[in-house]
């Protein structure tokens, strides 16, 4: 049983907590692996797939990998229903294109609004955030066990000791790749780890962020019995920039990918790079993003190196939809948060990608070092 209500405590003493109403329990991350241990199958996935992106990004695999699927989960079935057509068609195009499903369950805000599943899993202002974690960890869990890896962006510091076993990729999201906070737990994640620019299209602050992940860290945390402790870490040396366009402008066309290049040889770390095909880079318009992203598969059959991922913003139905009242009124397959393009344009855009990409794979490996 959640500890969580029964735990609650006041803590206002007249001059500490004035703001703070209560503080309530959490199930410690050792509890929630223990509930929902990680398999054997779930730990190849997530082994094979982290090593996919790593060779990917040290040039040793020509293959691009994409993370694709919802802007956010709020709908665990409609998560699996997604996740089954994704697994077939990653098995159709793997020969080109390593697949990663988009599993978001934090979202950053501009303002305020629904944070995520783990924050809010009912979506009705009731932070039942106890039984948000264990939710994401069984999701996750489900889909190691099909044989599909999972991306997700880090925006929460503690929630990583609860569910980072179960990822391959990791975002750090343009709101907070200049925070210290999560490059310091991004040097010590086990996956790689892309940095978007920053939502006015700075691509310097990603460039920071990128030598300070590669760096070892000691800062405050928790340990897996929800203790706080110094967490020293060894640095990630699989950071990347991630370009999602910013300040009103795209930055995935040939000259902005040019320009990322040189600021990152100027910097002396490799030119590897992942572009959202949404957010800024498409306005925010869903029909956009195959666009943007036969752009770039046009920008690699001329023969660039650097784009080594794609991400695009997918569902099961097109565009998103307020949440206006109880959960129950939501249509089936259509996001929630940011404007997702359907599944027919998604296997369409998936394919298509593959076909054109398999002829220019043989020159990417011989230019390979
Ligand atoms: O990808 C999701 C959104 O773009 C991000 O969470 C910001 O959303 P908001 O501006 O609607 O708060
Ligand atoms: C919030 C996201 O992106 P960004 O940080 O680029 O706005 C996202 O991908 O969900």
């Amino acid at each position: 049983m959640s500890k969580t209500m029964a735990d609650a405590v006041t803590v206002d003493d007249g001059v500490d907590n004035l703001n703070v109403v209560a503080q309530e329990l959490l199930p410690t991350p050792e509890d929630v692996h223990n509930r929902l241990p990680l398999t054997e199958a779930a730990r190849d996935t997530v082994l094979v797939g982290r090593r996919v992106v790593e060779d990917i990004l040290d040039r040793r695999d020509p293959r691009v990998f994409l993370v694709v699927g919802p802007c956010s989960i709020h709908d665990i079935d409609l998560a699996h229903d997604y996740a089954r057509r994704l697994k077939a068609l990653a098995d159709e195009v793997k020969d080109t294109v390593f697949i990663i499903m988009r599993v978001y369950f934090e979202k950053p805000r501009t303002t305020v609004g629904w944070k995520g599943l783990i924050n809010d899993p009912h979506m009705d202002d009731s932070f039942r955030i106890d039984e948000g974690l264990y939710k994401a960890r069984k999701l996750l869990l489900d889909l190691a066990e099909m044989g599909l890896p999972a991306a997700t962006e880090a925006l929460d510091p503690i929630t990583p000791q609860y569910i980072s076993d179960l990822i391959t990729w990791t975002a750090i999201g343009a709101r907070t790749t200049e925070s210290q906070t999560h490059r310091e737990m991004a040097s010590g994640l086990s996956t790689p780890v892309g940095f978007k620019n920053g939502t006015d299209g700075s691509l310097e602050v990603a460039i920071n962020a990128l030598h300070s992940v590669a760096h070892p860290h000691s800062f405050l945390g928790i340990n897996g019995q929800g203790q706080c402790a110094v967490i020293r870490t060894r640095g990630n040396r699989y950071g990347h920039v991630v370009l999602r366009g910013g300040g009103g402008k795209p930055n995935y066309d040939s000259v902005n990918i040019a320009l990322c290049e040189k600021e990152l040889t100027a910097a002396q770390l490799p030119p590897n790079l992942v572009v959202d095909c949404s957010h800024a880079n498409s306005n925010k318009d869903p029909g956009l993003q195959p666009l943007v992203l036969d752009n770039l598969v046009n920008q690699i059959t001329e023969g660039n190196r650097s784009i080594v991922g794609m991400m695009v913003e997918s569902n099961i139905g097109w565009g998103n939809q307020k949440m206006n009242g109880s959960p129950e009124d939501l249509v089936y397959g259509v996001s929630i948060t940011d404007a997702c393009i359907d599944w027919e344009t998604t296997e369409k855009s998936v394919r298509d990608m593959a076909a054109r990409l398999r002829d220019a794979l043989p020159a990417r490996l011989e230019k390979a070092s």
